[in-house]
């Protein structure tokens, strides 16, 4: 058995990159990664800009000014101020190229068209001076980005409606288990509802890979092999749970060898998910995650999630770790390396009840994932710990 690190840089190494680059509407980018680095076509601001509302004056070794105009934001006028002269001004509107200083209302008394301000002025205070933010032809974003909300505002803010990004992969989850039934029927005796094909569909969703199939197959050795062999021709990534164990009935590990999947490791030093599957056939990558639930969505953040990253040509391929003290004190079961449900809270983590494999429910409180690492015992109240940051949590 290999432990964790050896097994995720395993599938970061075999990973394959999607070549394919497809020009998207930024408002339809989210969350592809950026497939060229974009440049600014324009300063930001374009203008000297008005950070207050107040008045623009230019400079004079007195402190009287008279407000000869107005400007508020969107105006175009570039009003001409002699030493002493002051022009209304709002924020966001294009400061008077004869302006060196804008003074926020409050600092300002008015009589009629005279104001008067007290106290030294500071040259080019509350100018923003134009391409403060970005200049025209720098680098806006660089390739490798994945494109986020924030990303989207401030392309926009640049003028761009296209930007080029990585097809993202595609992806089959298949579930295996006779067990198994969709939830909206009844349960005989011996049923469970499957739940893993729905949940993995809906992370994905969440993460931006819309498009996944899903694909229940019976515990059969001869179906298993046709559904997976099918799979494999028409994705990227197939993600497989269940039947990856030692049970008779455990058709996976069996069926891949059968249809030429290359093996890159079985089995990690781990818990949950010691029974994973990891392989590739010629450019497609096979994970075979554990039936558990828990066991197949840790799997999923750990190793799948780097690997889809990874394949659609992000430079930031795991989750954020952080290193953050316990809340309370632990006591480990067991001596595999272990991942953990937690809640991170403002003064460290909490390790959440509920931690078997095959209790999905504290997932749903969960917004990170507690490495510990192997032969540990106890870890005590504010011990630090690495967490790794489940994403939009
Ligand atoms: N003799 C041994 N038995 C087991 C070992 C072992 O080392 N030796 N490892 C255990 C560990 S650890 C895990 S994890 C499981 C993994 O088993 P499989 O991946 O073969 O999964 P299944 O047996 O098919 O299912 C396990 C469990 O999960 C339920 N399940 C499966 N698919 C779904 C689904 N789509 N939705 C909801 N629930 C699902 C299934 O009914 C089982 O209860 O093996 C241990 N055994
Ligand atoms: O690896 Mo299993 O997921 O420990 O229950």
């Amino acid at each position: 058995m290999i432990d964790i690190k050896t097994a995720q840089e395993l599938v970061l190494l075999h990973s394959s990159t999607i070549t394919k680059i497809v020009e998207f509407k930024i408002e339809n980018a989210l969350d592809y990664v950026l497939a060229l680095d974009v440049t600014s076509e324009i300063d930001m601001p374009p203008f000297r800009q008005s950070a207050m509302d107040g008045y623009a004056i230019n400079k004079a070794n007195h402190s009287t000014y008279s407000v000869v105009g107005e400007v508020k934001a969107g105006d175009n006028n570039n009003l001409l101020l002699k030493v002493g002269e002051a022009v209304r001004i709002f924020t966001g509107a294009p400061v008077p190229d004869t302006a060196n200083a804008v003074v926020m209302q409050e600092k300002v008394t008015q009589d009629d068209s005279l104001i008067n301000i007290d106290g030294e002025i500071q040259d080019n205070i509350n100018i923003r001076p134009r391409g403060e933010q970005i200049k025209e032809g720098d680098i806006a974003l660089v390739k490798g980005t994945v494109i986020k909300g924030s990303h989207i505002g401030f392309l926009a803010s640049l003028g761009v409606t296209k930007i080029s990004v990585y097809q993202k992969p595609s992806i089959a989850v298949i579930v295996t288990g006779n067990e198994l039934v969709s939830p909206g029927k009844s349960l005989a005796f011996g049923e469970i509802y499957e739940s893993n094909g729905v949940m993995l569909t809906a992370v994905l969703n969440e993460l931006g890979y819309k498009n996944s199939s899903l694909i229940k197959v019976k515990d059969n050795y001869e179906t298993t092999k046709k559904s997976l062999s099918e799979a494999i021709k028409n994705h990227d990534v197939v993600i497989v749970t269940g039947g990856v164990s030692v049970g008779d009935y455990d058709f996976v590990s069996k069926a891949l060898k059968a249809i030429e999947v290359e093996e890159i490791f079985y089995k990690v030093k781990q818990k949950p998910g010691k029974p994973l599957f990891f392989g590739k056939k010629e450019n497609v990558s096979i994970f075979g995650l554990p039936g558990n639930p828990a066991a197949a969505l840790s799997c999923f953040y750990i190793y799948v999630y780097p690997l889809l990253k990874k394949s659609e040509g992000a430079t930031t391929t795991n989750l954020q770790r952080i290193v953050i003290p316990m809340i309370s004190n632990y006591t480990v079961q067991g001596n595999r390396a272990q991942f953990l449900k937690a809640k991170i809270e403002e003064d460290g983590v909490e390790i959440l009840e509920g931690q078997s494999s095959a209790m999905i429910r504290a997932f749903g409180n969960a917004n990170a994932l507690v490495l510990i690492p192997e032969n540990s015992t106890q870890i005590q109240k504010g011990e630090n710990v690495k967490a790794i940051l489940l994403p939009n949590k």
